[in-house]
């Protein structure tokens, strides 16, 4: 069998592992949501004049600003750079693909070169290129009389015809790229599949075209059949589109290369300190405790909140206290870009107002600002919020209406709907969930992020919130119970707040996270241990 066949091959196997990638886990999730509910419908039955639960109110987008400007702003979101990269790429493709079409129909000509066998050992005639009175011969009246003939394919044109294919998919993979979120988990794979194929299909050219050139016997094989300016032209794109573009493009990661900008951007009195170093550490040091979004299953919860040396999270009266220093802050806000959401109760709201974004990270992970939710039964949160006003601000264009729980609404009186109306109105979006006592049953948690299509959400704090999530439990796939929370992040500042300072874990501290959960590794970011434990 002729090696060029690989190409379509290439292509298919492709096309099926990323719907797989794409729609496994979404399949997944929905059929062992069906699956649990029917489990809960035999464990709890309903009662008859129980309303059904609404439907999740549809997901809130950050309003366009019209075509042309949110073009640039996914333009400027990948990196100018990179995007000229995929934009070349997706040229050359189309170049590509426009020469196999070419080289399909060369093949398709009888008046060319008569069947491919015949020239095996005398070339390619360069003097018969003229194709389209080729073309005139072939699809003359004989031959249209005769339907069948027009699909009666030998073997070389099939091989074309199935190159053809194998560039057309990459177009469309191109396509679909130039429009696709920084950092999302889908442009990841994607970029991986092109990259994967397209060096696959240079290998199998180079062994064909360049390997004989090394050789004293070999012809390259290509030759035989097309012309060799189609060949040299097609190997030539190839290899800038295969090899030469990856190698070259930037990666997203470079820009850690300079955290000294990063670092300093948010302060003034860091100016006169020494270089430090292991923030560049805070992404893969993550990635081992919080799983990448493609792989995500079930969805994943991570608890984290940081702590002085004496187990206080807030100064006296909750005052809110400045605990990580900068390492481990950005390390926070890193960990902040790899989740869906992220979780706070109203208290620390209130308390804290806080903005809840990634604004230390470089620019172009400014896109990676999970979906704020506040856990807020009575709807106390103020519609003027900064996480509210951050929605009408130019310098945060990635800020997301934040979700507000509430607790259903059929009881409200008269003040209460007038602060939902007034939320909405700041862009809050409003879920009512049966929160009995005002109070939600957090194992039911991972249900509820799954009908919000939330894949992962890191819960951070106050002290009534890490002190549920540090004993509640759920049930895993096999039903069996485990913690609620995946993994607990905790930062350790080497200063102490005293005892009138807001403590969790009933006072216990680090002990009560130790009573559910192992501690598994501990690492420096700059004056700061952080700890992670894991049931
Ligand atoms: N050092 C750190 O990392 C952090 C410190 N904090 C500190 O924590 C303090 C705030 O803690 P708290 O007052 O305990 O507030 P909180 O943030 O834990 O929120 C408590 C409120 O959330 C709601 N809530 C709690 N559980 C709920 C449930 N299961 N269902 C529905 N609603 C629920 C209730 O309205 C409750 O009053 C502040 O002083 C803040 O500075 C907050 C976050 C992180
Ligand atoms: N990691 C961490 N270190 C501290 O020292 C803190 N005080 C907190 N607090 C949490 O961060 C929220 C503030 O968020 P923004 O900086 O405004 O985005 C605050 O509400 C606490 O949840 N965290």
């Amino acid at each position: 069998m002729d090696c060029l066949f690989l190409l379509p091959i290439f292509a298919g196997i492709s096309l099926l592992v990323l719907l797989v990638q794409c729609f496994g886990p979404q399949t997944y999730r929905f059929v062992s949501q069906k699956i649990s509910n029917m489990r809960g419908y035999e464990a709890v039955p309903v009662e008859d004049d129980e309303e059904p639960e609404a439907p999740p109110a549809p997901k809130t987008y950050m309003p366009s600003e019209g075509l042309a400007k949110d073009f640039m702003k996914r333009v400027r979101d990948v990196g100018v750079v990179a995007w000229t990269f995929d934009f070349f790429r997706l040229l050359l493709v189309m170049t590509l693909l426009a020469l196999s079409i070419y080289a399909t129909v060369v093949a398709h000509a009888p008046a060319l070169h008569g069947h491919p066998g015949e020239n095996q050992n005398k070339g390619f005639d360069e003097s018969g290129t003229d194709i389209f009175e080729a073309l005139r011969k072939k699809g003359g009246k004989k031959h249209r009389k005769n339907r069948k003939a027009k699909f009666d394919f030998v073997t070389q044109e099939w091989i074309e015809f199935g190159t053809t294919v194998f560039y057309a998919y990459n177009l469309v993979l191109c396509a679909i790229l130039l429009g696709l979120k920084a950092g999302s988990s889908i442009r990841k794979i994607i970029s991986l599949h092109l990259h994967l194929i397209l060096f696959l299909a240079w290998l199998v050219f180079a062994y064909r075209d360049l390997y004989p050139l090394l050789t004293r016997k070999l012809t390259p094989v290509d030759v035989l059949h097309a012309p060799a300016w189609l060949t040299w032209t097609r190997l030539s794109l190839l290899t800038v589109t295969a090899a030469v573009i990856p190698a070259l493009q930037p990666r997203r990661y470079f820009e850690l290369l300079a955290p000294r900008s990063i670092i300093n951007s948010n302060s003034q009195s860091d100016q006169n300190e020494a270089p430090v170093q292991p923030q560049n550490r805070a992404p893969w040091f993550l990635s081992r405790f919080i799983p990448e979004r493609e792989s995500r299953i079930e969805p994943h919860i991570t608890l984290t909140f940081a702590q002085s040396a004496d187990g206080k999270i807030a100064g006296p009266g909750g005052k809110q206290v400045a605990l990580s220093g900068k390492e481990s802050m950005l390390m926070t806000h890193w960990m902040r870009s790899m989740h869906d959401a992220i979780m706070i109760g109203i208290g620390t709201a209130a308390n804290d107002d806080p903005r809840l974004n990634v604004r230390l990270l470089p620019q172009a992970y400014q896109s990676e600002t999970p979906q704020p939710i506040v856990l807020d039964p009575q709807l106390r949160l103020s519609p003027t919020a900064r996480m509210l006003q951050a929605l009408h601000d130019e310098t945060t264009p990635h800020a997301k209406n934040p979700w507000l729980l509430c607790q259903k609404i059929q009881d409200w009186d008269q003040d209460i709907r007038k602060r939902k109306a007034a939320l909405e109105q700041a862009g809050a979006r409003i879920i009512e969930h049966d929160m009995p006592g005002g109070r939600m049953d957090l194992s039911l948690l991972p249900t509820l992020l799954r009908s919000l299509n939330v894949r992962s959400v890191m819960v951070e704090g106050g002290a009534s919130i890490i002190d549920q999530f540090l004993v509640t439990t759920c049930n895993d796939e096999t039903g069996q119970q485990r913690p609620l929370a995946d993994c607990v992040i905790v930062t350790v500042a080497p200063s102490n707040i005293g005892d009138e300072g807001v403590a969790y874990g009933a006072g216990k501290g680090l002990q009560a996270i130790k009573s559910t959960f192992k501690g598994i590794y501990a690492e420096r970011f700059g004056q700061d241990s952080v700890l992670v434990f894991q049931p």
